[in-house]
Protein backbone atom coordinates (compact mmCIF):
# COMPACT_ATOMS: atom_id res chain seq x y z
CA UNK A 1 0.00 0.00 0.00
CA UNK A 2 2.39 2.56 0.78
CA UNK A 3 5.10 1.33 -2.03
CA UNK A 4 2.07 2.67 -4.10
CA UNK A 5 1.48 5.99 -2.52
CA UNK A 6 5.23 6.52 -2.78
CA UNK A 7 5.41 5.88 -6.40
CA UNK A 8 3.72 9.55 -6.60
CA UNK A 9 6.02 11.11 -4.29
CA UNK A 10 9.34 13.00 -5.75
CA UNK A 11 12.45 13.55 -3.96
CA UNK A 12 12.73 17.16 -3.86
CA UNK A 13 10.14 20.22 -4.51
CA UNK A 14 10.75 21.24 -7.93
CA UNK A 15 8.00 19.36 -9.49
CA UNK A 16 6.31 21.59 -11.91
CA UNK A 17 2.91 23.30 -10.93
CA UNK A 18 0.34 23.01 -13.34
CA UNK A 19 -0.90 26.38 -14.82
CA UNK A 20 -4.53 26.12 -16.03
CA UNK A 21 -7.33 28.28 -15.51
CA UNK A 22 -10.58 28.31 -12.97
CA UNK A 23 -10.38 26.83 -9.81
CA UNK A 24 -13.83 25.62 -9.33
CA UNK A 25 -14.42 22.86 -6.74
CA UNK A 26 -14.58 19.78 -9.41
CA UNK A 27 -13.74 16.78 -8.84
CA UNK A 28 -13.01 15.02 -12.51
CA UNK A 29 -10.86 12.05 -11.99
CA UNK A 30 -11.20 9.79 -8.93
CA UNK A 31 -8.47 7.12 -9.25
CA UNK A 32 -9.70 3.88 -8.21
CA UNK A 33 -6.28 2.61 -6.45
CA UNK A 34 -6.03 5.45 -4.36
CA UNK A 35 -8.51 5.28 -2.11
CA UNK A 36 -8.18 1.34 -1.94
CA UNK A 37 -4.74 2.23 -0.86
CA UNK A 38 -5.60 4.11 1.69
CA UNK A 39 -8.61 1.75 2.72
CA UNK A 40 -11.11 4.64 3.00
CA UNK A 41 -14.36 3.77 3.65
CA UNK A 42 -16.29 6.28 0.99
CA UNK A 43 -14.24 8.85 0.98
CA UNK A 44 -13.50 10.06 -2.28
CA UNK A 45 -10.02 11.04 -3.31
CA UNK A 46 -9.25 12.76 -6.54
CA UNK A 47 -5.92 13.16 -8.30
CA UNK A 48 -7.54 14.91 -10.85
CA UNK A 49 -6.23 18.06 -12.54
CA UNK A 50 -8.84 20.05 -11.39
CA UNK A 51 -8.70 18.72 -8.11
CA UNK A 52 -4.65 19.64 -8.00
CA UNK A 53 -5.92 23.17 -9.78
CA UNK A 54 -7.85 23.72 -6.64
CA UNK A 55 -6.24 22.33 -3.65
CA UNK A 56 -3.00 24.35 -5.22
CA UNK A 57 -4.77 27.74 -5.09
CA UNK A 58 -5.86 30.19 -1.72
CA UNK A 59 -7.15 33.16 -1.01
CA UNK A 60 -3.72 34.92 -1.33
CA UNK A 61 -2.95 33.80 -4.93
CA UNK A 62 0.63 33.86 -4.48
CA UNK A 63 1.50 30.42 -3.51
CA UNK A 64 0.99 27.33 -5.61
CA UNK A 65 2.23 23.54 -5.14
CA UNK A 66 0.71 20.53 -6.62
CA UNK A 67 -0.93 18.12 -4.15
CA UNK A 68 -0.68 14.07 -4.72
CA UNK A 69 -4.31 14.38 -3.96
CA UNK A 70 -7.62 16.00 -2.83
CA UNK A 71 -9.66 14.00 -0.62
CA UNK A 72 -13.43 14.59 0.20
CA UNK A 73 -13.65 12.53 3.56
CA UNK A 74 -16.96 11.28 4.59
CA UNK A 75 -15.79 10.81 8.63
CA UNK A 76 -13.49 11.32 11.02
CA UNK A 77 -11.82 7.51 10.74
CA UNK A 78 -10.84 8.62 6.89
CA UNK A 79 -9.54 11.10 7.63
CA UNK A 80 -7.10 9.46 10.64
CA UNK A 81 -6.39 6.50 8.13
CA UNK A 82 -5.29 9.03 5.51
CA UNK A 83 -2.79 10.43 8.41
CA UNK A 84 -1.35 7.00 9.19
CA UNK A 85 -1.13 5.74 6.30
CA UNK A 86 0.74 9.15 5.52
CA UNK A 87 2.61 8.68 8.30
CA UNK A 88 3.49 5.14 7.36
CA UNK A 89 4.77 6.01 4.39
CA UNK A 90 8.14 8.17 3.89
CA UNK A 91 7.30 11.34 2.33
CA UNK A 92 4.02 11.62 2.38
CA UNK A 93 2.04 14.93 4.12
CA UNK A 94 -1.00 16.05 5.06
CA UNK A 95 -2.85 19.26 4.91
CA UNK A 96 -6.99 20.06 6.21
CA UNK A 97 -8.06 22.84 3.82
CA UNK A 98 -10.65 24.13 5.75
CA UNK A 99 -12.22 27.26 3.31
CA UNK A 100 -8.54 28.14 1.76
CA UNK A 101 -8.69 31.66 2.88
CA UNK A 102 -5.11 31.50 3.61
CA UNK A 103 -2.56 33.92 2.34
CA UNK A 104 0.53 32.28 1.28
CA UNK A 105 0.08 28.38 1.14
CA UNK A 106 -0.47 27.35 4.77
CA UNK A 107 -3.17 24.67 3.38
CA UNK A 108 -1.08 23.27 0.36
CA UNK A 109 0.76 19.97 0.57
CA UNK A 110 3.71 19.54 -2.21
CA UNK A 111 2.40 16.05 -3.27
CA UNK A 112 1.00 15.30 -0.69
CA UNK A 113 -2.66 14.76 0.81
CA UNK A 114 -5.03 17.59 0.89
CA UNK A 115 -8.58 16.83 3.01
CA UNK A 116 -10.82 19.04 1.95
CA UNK A 117 -12.48 19.72 5.13
CA UNK A 118 -15.78 21.12 4.03
CA UNK A 119 -16.79 17.34 2.98
CA UNK A 120 -17.15 16.70 6.73
CA UNK A 121 -19.75 16.16 8.70
CA UNK A 122 -21.37 19.07 7.11
CA UNK A 123 -24.98 18.51 9.07
CA UNK A 124 -23.67 18.08 12.29
CA UNK A 125 -25.25 20.61 14.63
CA UNK A 126 -25.45 18.98 18.07
CA UNK A 127 -27.38 21.95 20.32
CA UNK A 128 -26.88 22.00 24.03
CA UNK A 129 -29.07 24.18 26.28
CA UNK A 130 -27.35 26.57 28.87
CA UNK A 131 -28.44 25.89 32.89
CA UNK A 132 -26.91 26.75 36.02
CA UNK A 133 -23.28 25.10 34.86
CA UNK A 134 -22.90 27.09 31.69
CA UNK A 135 -23.79 28.67 28.51
CA UNK A 136 -25.32 27.25 25.55
CA UNK A 137 -23.00 25.49 23.40
CA UNK A 138 -23.43 23.55 19.72
CA UNK A 139 -21.20 20.78 18.49
CA UNK A 140 -20.09 21.33 14.95
CA UNK A 141 -17.46 20.08 12.29
CA UNK A 142 -14.16 21.35 11.95
CA UNK A 143 -15.03 22.19 8.26
CA UNK A 144 -18.12 24.23 9.23
CA UNK A 145 -18.13 27.35 8.00
CA UNK A 146 -19.11 30.17 10.26
CA UNK A 147 -21.52 31.38 8.39
CA UNK A 148 -23.84 28.10 8.17
CA UNK A 149 -22.97 28.11 12.17
CA UNK A 150 -24.78 31.27 12.91
CA UNK A 151 -27.64 30.50 10.44
CA UNK A 152 -28.36 27.31 12.24
CA UNK A 153 -27.69 29.03 15.77
CA UNK A 154 -30.31 31.74 14.88
CA UNK A 155 -33.09 29.35 14.27
CA UNK A 156 -32.98 28.61 17.73
CA UNK A 157 -32.46 31.77 18.83
CA UNK A 158 -28.95 31.62 19.37
CA UNK A 159 -25.44 32.96 18.51
CA UNK A 160 -21.62 32.17 18.81
CA UNK A 161 -20.49 35.08 20.90
CA UNK A 162 -17.07 35.52 18.90
CA UNK A 163 -16.20 35.83 14.87
CA UNK A 164 -14.35 36.89 12.53
CA UNK A 165 -14.91 40.17 10.54
CA UNK A 166 -16.21 37.45 7.60
CA UNK A 167 -17.67 34.63 7.81
CA UNK A 168 -16.79 32.10 4.70
CA UNK A 169 -14.09 30.88 6.76
CA UNK A 170 -13.98 27.08 8.52
CA UNK A 171 -13.89 26.34 12.27
CA UNK A 172 -11.10 24.72 12.25
CA UNK A 173 -9.35 27.33 9.89
CA UNK A 174 -10.20 29.92 12.20
CA UNK A 175 -9.13 28.01 15.60
CA UNK A 176 -5.82 26.72 14.20
CA UNK A 177 -4.98 30.96 14.11
CA UNK A 178 -7.43 32.39 16.41
CA UNK A 179 -9.97 34.10 15.30
CA UNK A 180 -10.78 37.79 16.07
CA UNK A 181 -13.20 40.55 15.61
CA UNK A 182 -14.88 43.71 17.36
CA UNK A 183 -16.20 41.00 19.84
CA UNK A 184 -12.81 39.97 21.10
CA UNK A 185 -12.11 42.94 23.29
CA UNK A 186 -14.89 40.75 25.68
CA UNK A 187 -14.92 37.41 24.81
CA UNK A 188 -11.65 37.09 23.50
CA UNK A 189 -10.71 35.20 20.47
CA UNK A 190 -12.69 32.37 19.07
CA UNK A 191 -9.71 30.25 20.84
CA UNK A 192 -11.16 31.46 23.86
CA UNK A 193 -15.30 30.35 23.19
CA UNK A 194 -14.41 26.75 22.36
CA UNK A 195 -14.53 24.16 24.98
CA UNK A 196 -13.98 20.67 23.59
CA UNK A 197 -12.47 19.29 20.29
CA UNK A 198 -11.94 16.20 18.48
CA UNK A 199 -8.94 16.48 16.99
CA UNK A 200 -6.55 13.48 14.84
CA UNK A 201 -2.84 13.73 15.57
CA UNK A 202 -0.23 13.12 13.43
CA UNK A 203 -0.45 9.48 14.41
CA UNK A 204 -3.72 9.39 13.18
CA UNK A 205 -5.25 9.11 16.67
CA UNK A 206 -8.85 10.23 17.08
CA UNK A 207 -9.00 12.17 20.31
CA UNK A 208 -11.23 14.25 22.38
CA UNK A 209 -9.50 17.07 24.57
CA UNK A 210 -10.57 19.71 26.06
CA UNK A 211 -9.30 21.83 29.42
CA UNK A 212 -9.63 18.85 31.66
CA UNK A 213 -8.89 15.80 29.51
CA UNK A 214 -6.06 15.46 27.08
CA UNK A 215 -5.17 19.14 27.80
CA UNK A 216 -1.86 19.55 26.20
CA UNK A 217 -3.19 18.90 22.70
CA UNK A 218 -6.46 21.02 22.93
CA UNK A 219 -4.42 23.96 24.09
CA UNK A 220 -1.56 22.97 21.76
CA UNK A 221 -4.38 22.52 18.84
CA UNK A 222 -6.24 26.02 19.32
CA UNK A 223 -3.67 28.41 17.58
CA UNK A 224 -1.52 25.57 16.81
CA UNK A 225 -1.36 26.66 13.19
CA UNK A 226 -2.76 22.89 12.34
CA UNK A 227 0.48 21.53 13.23
CA UNK A 228 -0.47 19.10 16.36
CA UNK A 229 -3.74 17.47 15.01
CA UNK A 230 -6.62 18.01 12.38
CA UNK A 231 -9.87 19.49 14.04
CA UNK A 232 -12.74 17.34 13.40
CA UNK A 233 -15.31 18.65 16.33
CA UNK A 234 -15.23 22.04 18.01
CA UNK A 235 -17.69 22.73 20.93
CA UNK A 236 -18.19 26.37 20.43
CA UNK A 237 -20.18 28.77 23.23
CA UNK A 238 -23.33 30.51 22.50
CA UNK A 239 -25.40 33.14 24.11
CA UNK A 240 -29.14 34.59 23.03
CA UNK A 241 -29.10 36.01 20.02
CA UNK A 242 -29.89 39.93 19.52
CA UNK A 243 -31.85 40.74 16.76
CA UNK A 244 -30.65 44.27 15.87
CA UNK A 245 -27.46 46.12 15.73
CA UNK A 246 -27.10 49.77 16.02
CA UNK A 247 -23.73 50.56 14.12
CA UNK A 248 -21.88 53.51 14.06
CA UNK A 249 -18.36 54.75 12.68
CA UNK A 250 -16.97 57.75 14.14
CA UNK A 251 -13.97 59.87 12.19
CA UNK A 252 -11.06 61.18 14.37
CA UNK A 253 -8.05 63.20 12.92
CA UNK A 254 -5.75 62.39 15.81
CA UNK A 255 -4.58 58.64 16.51
CA UNK A 256 -3.52 59.46 20.41
CA UNK A 257 -7.15 60.70 21.23
CA UNK A 258 -9.08 57.69 18.44
CA UNK A 259 -6.93 55.38 20.93
CA UNK A 260 -7.71 56.71 23.78
CA UNK A 261 -10.94 56.35 22.78
CA UNK A 262 -11.15 52.87 21.61
CA UNK A 263 -9.25 52.22 24.98
CA UNK A 264 -11.40 53.50 27.27
CA UNK A 265 -14.24 51.62 25.42
CA UNK A 266 -13.00 47.95 25.89
CA UNK A 267 -12.07 48.47 29.18
CA UNK A 268 -15.62 49.60 30.57
CA UNK A 269 -17.43 46.76 32.59
CA UNK A 270 -18.91 44.35 30.81
CA UNK A 271 -22.68 44.87 30.45
CA UNK A 272 -21.42 48.81 30.08
CA UNK A 273 -20.15 49.50 26.77
CA UNK A 274 -20.84 48.58 23.24
CA UNK A 275 -20.82 44.89 22.18
CA UNK A 276 -18.20 45.42 18.82
CA UNK A 277 -15.31 48.00 19.00
CA UNK A 278 -13.08 48.42 15.74
CA UNK A 279 -11.18 50.72 14.18
CA UNK A 280 -9.54 51.50 10.95
CA UNK A 281 -7.27 53.91 8.91
CA UNK A 282 -8.15 55.59 5.87
CA UNK A 283 -6.91 58.21 3.66
CA UNK A 284 -8.02 62.28 3.73
CA UNK A 285 -8.81 62.53 0.58
CA UNK A 286 -11.51 61.38 -2.20
CA UNK A 287 -10.31 58.63 -3.67
CA UNK A 288 -13.04 55.98 -3.96
CA UNK A 289 -11.05 52.98 -2.30
CA UNK A 290 -8.61 54.51 0.20
CA UNK A 291 -10.31 57.52 1.97
CA UNK A 292 -13.49 59.68 2.81
CA UNK A 293 -16.16 57.36 0.07
CA UNK A 294 -14.72 54.13 2.80
CA UNK A 295 -16.46 55.92 5.76
CA UNK A 296 -20.48 56.08 5.16
CA UNK A 297 -22.50 53.26 6.06
CA UNK A 298 -25.44 54.22 3.53
CA UNK A 299 -24.70 55.72 -0.02
CA UNK A 300 -27.38 58.28 0.87
CA UNK A 301 -25.35 59.21 3.83
CA UNK A 302 -22.21 61.63 2.43
CA UNK A 303 -18.72 62.13 4.15
CA UNK A 304 -18.73 66.08 4.90
CA UNK A 305 -15.27 66.58 4.17
CA UNK A 306 -15.82 70.77 5.45
CA UNK A 307 -16.16 69.66 9.04
CA UNK A 308 -12.97 68.15 9.13
CA UNK A 309 -10.42 70.86 11.09
CA UNK A 310 -7.44 72.75 8.63
CA UNK A 311 -4.90 70.76 10.90
CA UNK A 312 -5.91 67.28 9.78
CA UNK A 313 -2.79 65.44 8.23
CA UNK A 314 -3.25 63.09 5.33
CA UNK A 315 -4.63 60.06 7.05
CA UNK A 316 -7.44 59.47 9.54
CA UNK A 317 -9.04 57.16 11.68
CA UNK A 318 -12.73 56.12 12.14
CA UNK A 319 -13.84 54.59 14.89
CA UNK A 320 -16.39 51.60 14.45
CA UNK A 321 -18.79 50.20 17.32
CA UNK A 322 -21.74 48.18 17.07
CA UNK A 323 -24.44 47.97 19.87
CA UNK A 324 -26.53 44.43 20.14
CA UNK A 325 -30.67 45.57 21.09
CA UNK A 326 -33.74 43.66 20.76
CA UNK A 327 -36.33 44.90 18.13
CA UNK A 328 -39.23 45.50 21.05
CA UNK A 329 -36.21 47.77 23.02
CA UNK A 330 -37.40 51.48 22.61
CA UNK A 331 -35.37 53.65 19.82
CA UNK A 332 -35.29 56.08 22.76
CA UNK A 333 -33.53 53.52 25.44
CA UNK A 334 -31.20 52.27 22.65
CA UNK A 335 -30.53 56.14 21.59
CA UNK A 336 -29.53 57.16 25.24
CA UNK A 337 -27.11 53.86 25.49
CA UNK A 338 -25.79 55.18 22.82
CA UNK A 339 -25.59 58.92 23.90
CA UNK A 340 -24.20 57.94 27.02
CA UNK A 341 -21.19 55.91 25.89
CA UNK A 342 -20.38 58.46 22.89
CA UNK A 343 -20.98 61.68 24.52
CA UNK A 344 -17.28 62.18 25.96
CA UNK A 345 -15.61 61.02 22.76
CA UNK A 346 -13.83 63.38 20.89
CA UNK A 347 -14.48 62.46 17.76
CA UNK A 348 -14.89 65.12 15.22
CA UNK A 349 -18.47 66.75 15.53
CA UNK A 350 -20.52 66.03 12.67
CA UNK A 351 -18.55 63.04 11.18
CA UNK A 352 -20.30 60.76 12.41
CA UNK A 353 -22.29 57.70 10.80
CA UNK A 354 -25.57 56.01 12.50
CA UNK A 355 -27.43 52.81 10.66
CA UNK A 356 -29.86 50.20 12.38
CA UNK A 357 -29.77 46.78 10.87
CA UNK A 358 -30.14 42.72 11.66
CA UNK A 359 -27.57 40.99 13.96
CA UNK A 360 -27.16 38.79 10.90
CA UNK A 361 -26.81 41.69 8.39
CA UNK A 362 -24.24 43.37 10.37
CA UNK A 363 -22.07 39.83 11.06
CA UNK A 364 -22.51 38.90 7.24
CA UNK A 365 -21.72 42.35 6.24
CA UNK A 366 -18.33 41.27 4.28
CA UNK A 367 -20.45 38.96 2.52
CA UNK A 368 -21.14 41.78 0.18
CA UNK A 369 -17.75 42.91 -0.29
CA UNK A 370 -17.07 39.65 -1.53
CA UNK A 371 -20.23 39.55 -3.90
CA UNK A 372 -19.02 43.04 -5.17
CA UNK A 373 -15.22 41.69 -5.42
CA UNK A 374 -16.13 38.49 -7.10
CA UNK A 375 -17.77 40.65 -9.86
CA UNK A 376 -15.41 43.11 -10.52
CA UNK A 377 -12.32 40.07 -10.42
CA UNK A 378 -10.68 41.54 -7.12
CA UNK A 379 -11.77 38.37 -5.09
CA UNK A 380 -9.66 36.60 -7.45
CA UNK A 381 -7.13 38.92 -8.16
CA UNK A 382 -3.38 38.07 -5.09
CA UNK A 383 -3.86 39.36 -1.94
CA UNK A 384 -0.66 40.42 -0.07
CA UNK A 385 -1.94 40.52 3.20
CA UNK A 386 -0.20 41.37 6.33
CA UNK A 387 -1.48 41.03 10.22
CA UNK A 388 -0.13 41.78 13.19
CA UNK A 389 -0.04 42.20 16.99
CA UNK A 390 1.31 45.68 18.18
CA UNK A 391 1.64 46.59 21.88
CA UNK A 392 0.01 49.29 23.39
CA UNK A 393 3.27 50.67 23.73
CA UNK A 394 4.82 50.79 20.24
CA UNK A 395 1.60 51.78 18.33
CA UNK A 396 2.03 55.48 17.88
CA UNK A 397 5.19 54.71 16.48
CA UNK A 398 3.47 52.60 14.34
CA UNK A 399 1.49 54.65 13.07
CA UNK A 400 3.78 57.52 12.70
CA UNK A 401 6.36 55.03 10.95
CA UNK A 402 3.79 52.67 9.08
CA UNK A 403 0.24 54.46 8.74
CA UNK A 404 1.50 58.08 8.49
CA UNK A 405 4.58 57.02 6.98
CA UNK A 406 4.49 53.69 4.37
CA UNK A 407 1.76 53.66 4.02
CA UNK A 408 0.45 57.01 3.69
CA UNK A 409 -1.17 56.96 0.49
CA UNK A 410 -3.33 53.60 1.62
CA UNK A 411 -3.24 50.46 0.42
CA UNK A 412 -6.59 50.00 -2.11
CA UNK A 413 -7.88 47.94 0.83
CA UNK A 414 -9.27 48.27 5.05
CA UNK A 415 -6.46 49.34 7.07
CA UNK A 416 -7.91 48.26 10.40
CA UNK A 417 -6.51 49.11 13.71
CA UNK A 418 -8.33 48.11 16.92
CA UNK A 419 -7.30 46.96 20.65
CA UNK A 420 -7.86 44.39 22.25
CA UNK A 421 -6.93 43.35 25.95
CA UNK A 422 -4.85 40.23 26.64
CA UNK A 423 -7.09 38.49 29.64
CA UNK A 424 -9.26 37.65 27.60
CA UNK A 425 -6.92 35.12 25.55
CA UNK A 426 -5.48 32.16 27.36
CA UNK A 427 -1.43 31.93 27.45
CA UNK A 428 -1.87 28.03 27.59
CA UNK A 429 -3.02 27.85 23.80
CA UNK A 430 -0.41 27.95 20.96
CA UNK A 431 -1.12 31.42 19.69
CA UNK A 432 1.78 34.09 20.22
CA UNK A 433 0.86 37.64 21.17
CA UNK A 434 3.27 40.88 22.16
CA UNK A 435 5.52 40.62 24.87
CA UNK A 436 4.59 43.58 27.24
CA UNK A 437 1.30 45.26 28.41
CA UNK A 438 -2.33 44.39 29.03
CA UNK A 439 -3.64 46.11 25.96
CA UNK A 440 -2.60 44.96 22.27
CA UNK A 441 -3.64 46.11 18.79
CA UNK A 442 -4.34 44.08 16.11
CA UNK A 443 -3.48 45.82 12.18
CA UNK A 444 -4.95 44.35 8.98
CA UNK A 445 -3.48 45.24 6.13
CA UNK A 446 -6.51 43.99 3.73
CA UNK A 447 -5.23 44.56 0.24
CA UNK A 448 -8.25 44.27 -2.30
CA UNK A 449 -6.54 46.22 -5.45
CA UNK A 450 -7.21 45.20 -8.99
CA UNK A 451 -5.23 42.55 -10.83
CA UNK A 452 -2.01 43.81 -12.40
CA UNK A 453 -1.76 46.09 -14.59
CA UNK A 454 -4.69 47.66 -13.71
CA UNK A 455 -3.53 47.25 -9.82
CA UNK A 456 -0.17 47.64 -8.66
CA UNK A 457 2.08 44.80 -9.23
CA UNK A 458 1.71 41.76 -5.91
CA UNK A 459 5.87 41.78 -5.88
CA UNK A 460 5.59 45.56 -5.09
CA UNK A 461 2.49 44.90 -2.23
CA UNK A 462 4.75 41.93 -0.77
CA UNK A 463 7.98 44.22 -1.11
CA UNK A 464 5.71 47.14 1.06
CA UNK A 465 5.07 44.37 3.24
CA UNK A 466 8.49 43.13 4.32
CA UNK A 467 9.48 47.15 4.76
CA UNK A 468 7.00 47.22 7.19
CA UNK A 469 8.13 43.91 9.16
CA UNK A 470 11.86 45.70 9.10
CA UNK A 471 10.52 48.67 10.48
CA UNK A 472 9.09 46.98 12.81
CA UNK A 473 12.23 45.62 13.68
CA UNK A 474 14.97 48.11 13.35
CA UNK A 475 13.01 50.14 15.63
CA UNK A 476 12.85 47.96 17.91
CA UNK A 477 8.63 47.79 18.19
CA UNK A 478 6.86 45.14 20.55
CA UNK A 479 4.77 43.30 17.99
CA UNK A 480 4.09 39.48 16.77
CA UNK A 481 2.78 38.72 12.86
CA UNK A 482 -0.97 37.38 13.53
CA UNK A 483 -1.65 34.37 10.47
CA UNK A 484 1.99 34.54 10.65
CA UNK A 485 4.06 33.41 7.61
CA UNK A 486 7.94 32.69 7.62
CA UNK A 487 9.95 30.93 5.94
CA UNK A 488 13.21 29.63 8.30
CA UNK A 489 13.55 28.40 11.60
CA UNK A 490 15.22 31.57 13.31
CA UNK A 491 12.21 33.81 12.18
CA UNK A 492 9.69 31.02 13.67
CA UNK A 493 11.95 30.64 17.13
CA UNK A 494 11.94 34.24 17.25
CA UNK A 495 8.00 34.68 16.47
CA UNK A 496 7.27 32.04 19.10
CA UNK A 497 9.90 33.47 21.71
CA UNK A 498 9.74 31.66 24.81
CA UNK A 499 6.54 29.24 23.43
CA UNK A 500 9.55 27.99 21.10
CA UNK A 501 10.19 25.26 23.43
CA UNK A 502 6.32 23.99 23.73
CA UNK A 503 5.86 24.15 20.37
CA UNK A 504 8.43 22.26 19.58
CA UNK A 505 7.82 19.32 22.50
CA UNK A 506 4.54 19.49 21.16
CA UNK A 507 5.39 18.39 17.59
CA UNK A 508 7.20 15.83 19.16
CA UNK A 509 4.42 14.34 20.92
CA UNK A 510 1.55 14.34 18.73
CA UNK A 511 2.85 14.82 15.12
CA UNK A 512 6.57 13.55 15.61
CA UNK A 513 7.17 12.07 12.02
CA UNK A 514 5.73 15.89 10.74
CA UNK A 515 3.11 14.92 8.47
CA UNK A 516 1.15 17.56 9.31
CA UNK A 517 0.24 20.98 7.78
CA UNK A 518 3.63 21.21 5.60
CA UNK A 519 2.24 24.57 4.39
CA UNK A 520 3.58 26.74 7.09
CA UNK A 521 7.25 25.52 6.80
CA UNK A 522 7.82 25.31 10.35
CA UNK A 523 8.74 21.47 10.15
CA UNK A 524 10.22 19.25 7.96
CA UNK A 525 8.51 15.98 6.82
CA UNK A 526 10.79 13.27 9.49
CA UNK A 527 12.60 10.61 7.44
CA UNK A 528 12.23 7.71 9.36
CA UNK A 529 11.39 6.22 12.93
CA UNK A 530 13.16 8.59 15.40
CA UNK A 531 14.89 10.99 13.33
CA UNK A 532 14.61 14.37 14.51
CA UNK A 533 12.22 17.55 13.92
CA UNK A 534 14.44 19.69 11.42
CA UNK A 535 12.87 22.97 10.90
CA UNK A 536 13.46 24.09 7.24
CA UNK A 537 16.25 26.30 6.61
CA UNK A 538 16.30 28.68 3.75
CA UNK A 539 19.17 31.00 2.34
CA UNK A 540 17.40 33.71 3.54
CA UNK A 541 15.13 34.45 6.25
CA UNK A 542 12.18 36.50 6.03
CA UNK A 543 8.29 36.56 5.58
CA UNK A 544 7.21 33.84 2.59
C1 LIG B 1 -11.75 37.72 3.35
C2 LIG B 1 -11.06 37.26 4.62
C3 LIG B 1 -11.42 37.82 5.82
C4 LIG B 1 -10.80 37.41 7.00
N1 LIG B 1 -11.19 37.98 8.17
C5 LIG B 1 -10.63 37.60 9.31
C6 LIG B 1 -11.03 38.17 10.55
O1 LIG B 1 -11.86 39.07 10.61
N2 LIG B 1 -10.44 37.72 11.68
C7 LIG B 1 -9.52 36.72 11.66
O2 LIG B 1 -9.06 36.32 12.74
N3 LIG B 1 -9.10 36.18 10.52
C8 LIG B 1 -9.62 36.60 9.35
N4 LIG B 1 -9.19 36.06 8.18
C9 LIG B 1 -8.10 35.09 8.21
C10 LIG B 1 -8.62 33.68 8.45
O3 LIG B 1 -9.04 33.53 9.78
C11 LIG B 1 -7.53 32.64 8.21
O4 LIG B 1 -6.96 32.80 6.96
C12 LIG B 1 -8.12 31.24 8.35
O5 LIG B 1 -7.09 30.33 8.41
C13 LIG B 1 -8.94 30.94 7.14
O6 LIG B 1 -9.78 29.86 7.41
P1 LIG B 1 -9.97 28.74 6.31
O7 LIG B 1 -11.09 27.92 6.78
O8 LIG B 1 -10.08 29.29 4.94
O9 LIG B 1 -8.59 27.97 6.51
P2 LIG B 1 -7.50 27.49 5.45
O10 LIG B 1 -6.91 28.66 4.79
O11 LIG B 1 -8.07 26.46 4.57
O12 LIG B 1 -6.44 26.85 6.44
C14 LIG B 1 -5.69 27.66 7.31
C15 LIG B 1 -4.73 26.83 8.14
O13 LIG B 1 -5.46 26.07 9.08
C16 LIG B 1 -5.27 24.68 8.85
N5 LIG B 1 -6.57 24.05 9.00
C17 LIG B 1 -7.68 24.25 8.26
N6 LIG B 1 -8.68 23.51 8.76
C18 LIG B 1 -8.18 22.84 9.81
C19 LIG B 1 -8.72 21.93 10.75
N7 LIG B 1 -9.98 21.54 10.70
N8 LIG B 1 -7.91 21.44 11.71
C20 LIG B 1 -6.63 21.83 11.80
N9 LIG B 1 -6.06 22.68 10.94
C21 LIG B 1 -6.84 23.19 9.97
C22 LIG B 1 -4.74 24.57 7.43
O14 LIG B 1 -3.98 23.41 7.24
C23 LIG B 1 -3.93 25.81 7.32
O15 LIG B 1 -2.68 25.63 7.92
C24 LIG B 1 -9.78 36.45 6.97
C25 LIG B 1 -9.39 35.90 5.75
C26 LIG B 1 -10.02 36.31 4.59
C27 LIG B 1 -9.57 35.75 3.28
Amino acid sequence: MIAYLERFVPDNDTDPIPQEDGGDRRHDSHSPVLPDSLGLHGSSVDSGKAAAVFASRDFGGMASVQPLALICPTGPEDIARTVRAASASTHLTVAARGNGHSINGQAMAHMGLVIDMRCLDPDLFELAPGGPHGPPSVVVSGGALWEDVLTRCLEHGLSPRSFTDYLGLTVGGTLSNAGVSGQAFRYGPQTSNVTELEVITGKGTVSLCSEDENSDLFFGALGGLGQFGIITKARILLQPAPDMVRWIRLVYTDFSEFTRDAEWLITRPDGNSFSYVEGFVFVNSDDPANGWPTVPLRPDHPFEQERLPPTAGSVLYCLELALNYRRHDLPSAVNSVVEGLTGGLRFVEGLEFHANVDYSEFLLRVKRVEQHAKATGIWEAPHPWLNLFVSKSSIADFDRTVFKGILREGIGGPMLVYPMLRNRWDSRTSVVLPDSGEIFYIVALLRFSQPYPDGPPAEMQVAQNREIVHACNKKGFDYKLYLPHYKCQEDWKRHFGDKWAKFVDRKNRFDPMAVLAPGHKIFSRSLGLGSKIIAVEEDQCGLL
